[in-house]
């Protein structure tokens, strides 16, 4: 579990985090999402003990980081995968990993194995395309077994299967009882893996919510119709008190209404239907309404940067 209470960093006049007062409980993979700059990388380098916080807490499995004997067994974190000798073969890096904090060599041959990198073991980790060295820092981090595993943007650089293998392998780390936090920008991905939302922006929370909650409060549930008279079944609708968004020759989706309810206008003015489905609310739309106000690197500042 990852409790923080007020916690705060300041960089001189920069409060990269903001009285951030948030639990993360075992069992569920969270997701840690903001836009750039919003102070996820701050806060998850003041949980691993890293940055000390400027006023406020956080703890994992009840004590600050560097309280615990033996952290590595407590936490375990991917943050930046490039941190390895590019000499050393992956082996000899999670071994001399394990060397340090005591944790036997069967352990290292255990998570070479559990991230699909027996075959390149042996080799320079220099020579490491970005997905191998993904799975690499996965492996380090789930070296000491621990029980609250951490991993910032950990499918950058997968292929789809790689994807598919953090999707998996995190779920069942949940599964296991563990605290799994995920960041990612990637929010199809995300939506499909996290059990729970945390989001910041400017340092300060924003949401805190399972997942159901965040695409229900998102967007309003949207239909899509399919019809032979898209444009006499909108007017329909529209009569009705629904709002027709988008419209084809063949289609058309509407909120306002549910699928019950167009239904039951088609059939009493015999218009045909060929496909009717709610669409879920993605997201993405829920994240970018809950973090409009919170964009700190907005697209058109940078592009009138420098006038
Ligand atoms: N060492 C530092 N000195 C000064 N400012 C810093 C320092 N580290 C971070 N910041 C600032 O604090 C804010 C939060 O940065 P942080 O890297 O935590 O954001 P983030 O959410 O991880 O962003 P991204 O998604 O881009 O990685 C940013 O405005 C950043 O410029």
């Amino acid at each position: 579990m990852i409790q923080a209470h007020h916690l705060t960093k300041r960089y001189g006049a920069k409060t990269a985090v903001d009285d951030l007062c948030f639990t993360v409980q075992p069992g569920r993979v969270t997701g840690f999402l903001g836009p750039n700059g919003a102070g996820k990388s701050t806060t998850m380098r003041m949980i691993l003990g890293l940055d000390r916080p400027s006023t406020g807490s956080v703890t994992v499995n009840g004590k600050p980081y560097a309280q615990h004997r033996a952290p590595v067994h407590q936490v375990g974190a991917l943050l930046d995968a490039k941190g390895v000798h590019p000499s050393r073969s992956a082996y000899d890096h999670l071994r001399a990993m394990a060397a340090t904090h005591g944790i036997p060599r069967t352990r290292v041959r255990e998570v070479i194995d559990l991230t699909g990198l027996s075959a390149v073991a042996g080799k320079r980790v220099g020579g490491f395309s970005l997905g191998m060295g993904q799975r690499l820092g996965i492996a380090a981090a789930l070296l000491g077994d621990p029980q609250t595993i951490i991993l910032d943007e950990p499918v950058n650089g997968l292929d789809p299967e790689g994807v598919l293998w953090v999707r998996t392998l995190t779920r069942q780390l949940a599964a296991e009882g563990r605290t799994v936090v995920l960041s990612s920008h990637l929010m199809s991905e995300m939506a499909q893996t996290a059990d729970h939302i945390i989001v910041i922006g400017r340092g300060r929370l924003i949401a805190d919510a399972p997942m159901r909650e965040i695409l229900d409060g998102g967007t309003r549930a949207r239909t899509r119709v399919r019809t032979e008279e898209p444009a006499r079944l909108a007017d329909l609708l529209t009569s009705a008190g629904g709002h027709v968004i988008t419209g084809s020759s063949d289609a058309l989706e509407a909120t306002g209404l549910t699928t019950r309810q167009i239904a039951r206008i088609a059939l009493d003015h015999h218009v045909l239907v060929h496909e009717l489905v709610t669409l879920q609310a993605s997201l993405e739309d829920a994240y970018m309404e809950l973090t409009k106000d919170d964009v700190e690197y907005h697209s058109l500042e940078l592009a009138t940067e420098g006038r």
